[in-house]
């Protein structure tokens, strides 16, 4: 008929034109993918050749699924992964596989982990000539390859051969099949087997170094951040099969299945606890904060729940929601903490956009939807992964920096006058008794010199408590000015300070407490422009001739006694008429 209306060339009639779009129909129907070429592929993904429908009502056998396909009941699949959504029913499919030439070995896979039921029908001549069952639900053991995925391996005979699969799955219906010779599968595994071992390695390195700084800094940050490495880790190993085809293949996939989702479920509890701690959202996003939480209570519990009355698919699902969520955690919680200037938030939330970035691609990869399937996708959520890993290690490692450094400015402050910048009292203990020890095992001498400023009282009600403060600075300037690099002075209380002189006689000691004496008197004070004021200090002095202090050898005094020595002979100083030295065992001196 339609040779007809070319030959007249005329315009059809309406009866000619029904039957013209009737026969386009019934071509339509009777899809007719291109084969696979086996000359023309290596390595390569078949989906394109893929037609496939979807059981409607109760399972077919295989014989109704080819009979329904070659009564064109199918659809053309136009990406790389025929993907159809989560909790579909079961997916028929079918392409050919054209071997012109020599006979070869390639492997068929089925490049998503999470499948439950493949079968495999091989048919040549209308004949089926091998079955191969796998998938996920199957014990690792029991599957057609010990492999990531749903694979096997057969030697393709010159001509045409069919393949028949149907997909059984719970979890999400993405189908990316590839087609390779066995070799170029071989050196695939190995570069793949390099990449994971690099990614992983990178991964589990960090979290156990923070396990490592957790169990010594007990700091919870090093702790959730390591489970949430190392859960995370582990799930990949264990929903990838490697895990249990290594340390438990004959638990079978009832185990399997559990593991998965515990891990997932852990690794992203911890994950969010850590971000929570390291972000410390609680201080200014109190709401989101508790939504955490809650979060990570609820989801759990239900798991358990569906735990403990076997429901595999709701445990699944919540582990999933949790999943989902957590990458959206993140990135609110780093939004939050940016608009709170939080330090790291920038660095933060742009690892985790670029996480939740790789996860949408390989999403969106395996599921067919605008992002071609290849393995560059389909690892990108791995990348990403490891990429926030090591920008969230980098977060710690200069939050535990930081954290030193505020350790050490604190350790300072306790130990000095914030007013002067000496030693407080606590500083001068802590710095003189190592040195008080060793001057005794030496037998060398020592000296304490203690100065108090005299009638300090009325610098401060004639120019105030600030002037009083001018004051007191400007006396500790005296004291560092003539103290010798291995002196040690401090603020011993109001306005008395303390010299502790080592490898000093109490004579030389006196020597320099009379040059501090001069130094104060000679240097008047100005404070608020006002006329400059003179000082007079008093100074008692205490140490040792010859190693002896008061007759007795040094071993039999120690420093608390000396200071208090000191003390005596600056009280002196102080009755006996002020700006003076006194010496102790309160002799005077000038
Ligand atoms: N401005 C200022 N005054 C202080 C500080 N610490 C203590 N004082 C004051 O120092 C004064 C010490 O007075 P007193 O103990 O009577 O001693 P004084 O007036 O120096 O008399 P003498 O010791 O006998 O010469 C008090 O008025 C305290 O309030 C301080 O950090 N800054």
């Amino acid at each position: 008929m339609l040779n007809k209306l070319l030959i007249k060339f005329r315009f059809p009639t309406f009866t000619e034109l029904i039957v013209l779009v009737l026969l386009l129909f019934i071509s339509s129907n009777h899809l007719q993918a291109a084969p696979v070429n086996l000359n023309e592929i290596k390595d390569n993904a078949v989906g394109k050749s893929v037609l496939y429908f979807q059981e409607t009502k109760q399972r077919l056998s295989v014989d109704n699924a080819m009979a329904l396909f070659s009564d064109g009941y199918a659809t053309q699949s136009t990406n790389d992964s025929v993907s159809l959504g989560i909790g579909v029913s079961s997916v028929w499919l079918t392409f050919d596989i054209e071997n012109p030439e020599n006979v070869q070995d390639y492997r068929l896979a089925v490049e998503t982990p999470w499948l439950d039921i493949i079968d495999t029908w091989l048919v040549r001549d209308g004949r089926v000539v091998r079955h191969i069952r796998g998938g996920d639900a199957m014990a690792f053991e029991e599957r057609p390859m010990q492999y990531r995925f749903y694979a096997f391996e057969h030697t393709y005979d010159i001509g045409k051969t069919q393949i028949f699969m149907r997909v059984e799955s719970l979890g999400p219906m993405a189908i990316p099949i590839r087609l390779s010779r066995v070799d170029k599968a071989i050196s695939r595994d190995i570069a793949a087997g390099y990449q994971y071992g690099f990614l992983y390695g990178i991964m589990l390195a960090l979290g156990l170094y923070n396990l490592v700084l957790f169990v010594f800094v007990r700091q919870k940050e090093y702790g959730l951040y390591s489970l949430y490495l190392i859960g995370f880790v582990i799930n990949s190993l264990s929903y990838t099969g490697q895990l249990h085809a290594v340390f438990t293949p004959d638990y079978g996939p009832y185990f399997q299945d559990w593991t998965d989702i515990f891990l997932m479920i852990t690794y992203s509890v911890a994950g969010l606890h850590f971000a929570r701690h390291l972000l410390d959202t609680k201080a200014y996003a109190p709401k989101l904060d508790q939504f955490v939480i809650r979060t990570t209570i609820i989801i759990p519990t239900g798991m358990m729940f569906g735990f403990f009355l076997d429901e595999l698919v709701f445990s699944i699902n919540l582990a999933f929601i949790l999943n989902c969520g957590f990458v959206t955690l993140f990135i609110a919680m780093g939004w939050y903490a940016l608009k709170e200037k939080k330090p790291f938030a920038v660095i933060f939330l742009f690892s985790s956009v670029v996480a939740a970035i790789c996860i949408t691609i390989s999403s969106l990869a395996v599921a067919g939807i605008l992002v071609p399937y290849n393995d560059y996708t389909f690892k990108a959520i791995e990348v990403g992964m490891a990429f926030e890993a090591i920008v969230l290690a980098m977060i710690l490692a200069r939050q535990f920096r930081m954290a030193k450094r505020d350790k050490v400015i604190a350790e300072h402050h306790a130990r000095s006058d914030a007013l002067t910048a000496l030693n407080n009292r606590y500083g001068f203990k802590e710095i003189s008794a190592p040195i008080w020890h060793h001057i005794i095992r030496k037998q060398r001498d020592v000296a304490i010199v203690i100065i108090d400023i005299d009638d300090f009282k009325q610098v401060n009600d004639t120019y105030g408590h600030y002037g009083g403060d001018i004051v007191l600075k400007e006396v500790a300037r005296s004291i560092q000015d003539i103290a010798r690099k291995d002196d040690i002075t401090a603020r011993w209380g109001g306005e008395e300070f303390i010299i502790f002189l080592p490898e000093t006689s109490q004579s030389q000691a006196n020597i320099q407490a009379e040059r501090l004496r001069e130094k104060i008197e000679s240097q008047p004070v100005a404070v608020n422009k006002v006329k400059p004021f003179t000082l007079t200090v008093s100074i008692g002095v205490a140490g040792t001739e010859f190693g002896e202090f008061n007759e007795k050898p040094l071993q039999e005094v120690d420093l608390e006694y000396m200071i208090n020595q000191a003390d005596k002979a600056l009280y002196q100083a102080k009755t006996t008429g002020k700006n003076k030295v006194c010496l102790a065992p309160c002799i005077m001196a000038s």
